[in-house]
């Protein structure tokens, strides 16, 4: 727990050597609510933090900030120890589009491409060719188990299977962290597990941080960590 006004630099200098994402200090105002009050935190290559905490406690506010959204009133932010909150707009929208993954609660796929070329976005849009691009898409489907499907737009498969794609976009381009805001909110549990699975598999295996909000204390059990906001302070 943050005692001082200011965060302790050393170990704010110690956690941006450890962490993918590191925040430290982060406070950010809405008119005269303060969404988030001094938050530090930081997630380590491959480390699962589940984020929790009741509605309006910040969490969304906490994840937009860690990933370069919107900027904080005080604190900083860094992925892989650079440092992004004072950066242009323009700037930080390419160190989010390389060094960044999301995965939301309802997919956010683009309806008109397929699940391949949905995969492919991150690749193409960070300058590989399409044919690599569509070639490295199918073979992480391939491994998500949902090769069959490459091919279909987001409409035409199932909520599990565009979610599995989802997953394959936020990891195809090896980013430092995945933001995850309940990503299985809108699925069954059977196809909520499978996905988590994959989620957690991916970013374990691979070494990507993740930072998954969830409201499903059986989804933050998997993580490695959980923390807690209530108004706007980290509790745990
Ligand atoms: N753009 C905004 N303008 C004004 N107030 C905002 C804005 N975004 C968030 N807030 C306020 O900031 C506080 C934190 O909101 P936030 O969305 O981060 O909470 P949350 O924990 O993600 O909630 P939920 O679980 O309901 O999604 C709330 O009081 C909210 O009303």
């Amino acid at each position: 727990m943050t005692t001082a006004s200011t965060p302790d630099i050393k170990s704010t200098r110690a956690a941006t050597s450890e962490g993918v994402v590191v925040g430290a200090g982060l406070t950010k105002h809405f008119g005269t609510t303060k969404a988030l009050d001094e938050v530090s935190i930081s997630v380590r290559p491959g480390e699962v933090v589940a984020l929790m905490g009741p509605s309006g406690s910040g969490k969304s506010t906490l994840l937009h900030v860690l990933a370069g959204i919107i900027p904080p009133d005080a604190g900083s932010v860094h992925v892989r120890g650079r440092r992004i909150d004072d950066m242009s707009e323009r700037r930080r929208s390419s160190a989010r589009l390389r060094e960044l993954g999301f995965v939301f609660q309802f997919g956010d796929l683009v309806p008109e491409l397929s699940l391949a070329e949905n995969v492919a976005l991150p690749l193409l849009l960070t300058g590989s060719s399409r044919r690599a691009a569509m070639a490295q898409a199918t073979e992480l489907l391939a491994e998500l188990e949902i090769a069959g499907v490459a091919s279909r737009r987001p409409a035409e498969v199932s909520g599990g299977q565009a979610q599995r794609a989802a997953v394959a976009r936020a990891l195809v381009h090896q980013p430092a962290a995945i933001f995850a805001d309940e990503p299985t909110g809108a699925l069954d549990s059977v196809n909520g597990d499978i996905v988590l699975t994959a989620l957690l598999d991916a970013a374990r295996g691979r070494g990507i941080g993740l930072l998954l909000v969830t409201h499903d204390a059986r989804v933050a059990a998997h993580a490695d960590r959980e923390c807690i906001l209530r108004d706007g302070k980290l509790a745990g």
